[in-house]
């Protein structure tokens, strides 16, 4: 069978298709994010939440499958450097967490653009790939849908189609809870970026492996942490 390439190949199912979701994503203030990495970064800590903002924004941002990137902190030094990116910035709802952060976001996304799905991208992802992230959207459809993270138990990507009910649950265990809500749960290959979130030492070894954002590389460097070199052809 032959491949055909070039300006006469037919345009793929998506190649003339405007983007059709608006992602959300939040974060908390710096100073209390990725507690679970403090004795492991130190002084380090903020500077790596931040840039697994950065990274994780800047990707959803070049997926073509994306109109725009609500973002929801309080942290002023997270806002300036989101919206430098070409994030819309959201204050959070005072004292109410992660998902009212998301459903804050999503609230204001549904307002400029309602025609599109939302989807609530965890910040955390600083391996994220702009294609792999279109392929998760791709297969989210008009319900709602989820991506679990890498150890299967939290969420990565939980997405609402237009019409549908935008319900996040995220914290903890929530694969399971976005599952019992009638989420969709999306078992797809090539997704590794969007659901290698950060959380220890241990995982940010892993994203460093599948490849990071520049930022995060740039800290995980300062903390010994660096891809291996690649090996020469023999
Ligand atoms: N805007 C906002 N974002 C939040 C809030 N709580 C958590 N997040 C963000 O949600 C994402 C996932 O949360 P976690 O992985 O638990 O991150 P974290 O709370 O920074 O990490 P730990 O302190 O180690 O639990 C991170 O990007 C957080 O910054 C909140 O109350 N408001
Ligand atoms: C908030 C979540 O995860 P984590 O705290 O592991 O980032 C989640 O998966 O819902």
């Amino acid at each position: 069978m032959s491949t055909r390439t070039g300006p006469s190949a037919p345009p793929g199912p998506h190649a003339l298709a405007a983007p059709r979701w608006s992602v959300v994503v939040a974060v908390k203030r710096l100073a209390e994010a990725k507690s679970r990495l403090a004795d492991f970064a130190g002084a380090h800590r903020e500077p790596l939440a931040l840039a697994f903002a950065c990274d994780t924004v800047a990707a959803a941002l070049a997926c073509d499958r994306v109109a725009a990137v609500y973002a929801v902190t309080d942290d002023p030094v997270a806002a300036a450097r989101l919206a430098a990116l070409g994030a819309a910035v959201t204050g959070d709802e005072p004292g109410g967490g992660l998902n009212a952060a998301y459903r804050r976001g999503a609230a204001r996304a549904r307002s400029e653009r309602p025609a599109l799905g939302v989807a609530a991208l965890q910040a955390d992802l600083p391996a994220l790939r702009p294609a792999e992230l279109a392929r998760a959207l791709d297969a989210a459809g008009a319900g709602t849908a989820f991506v679990a993270d890498t150890p299967g138990t939290g969420t990565a990507l939980y997405a609402a189609g237009p019409l549908a009910a935008f319900e996040p649950a995220f914290g903890g265990a929530s694969a399971e809870r976005h599952r019992g809500a009638g989420a969709r749960e999306l078992r797809i290959t090539g997704v590794e970026s969007v659901r290698r979130d950060v959380d220890t030492a241990e995982d940010l070894r892993e994203a460093v492996a599948l490849g990071v954002g520049p930022r995060t590389r740039e800290v995980a460097g300062a903390l010994g942490v660096a891809a291996a070199a690649a090996t020469p052809c023999p």
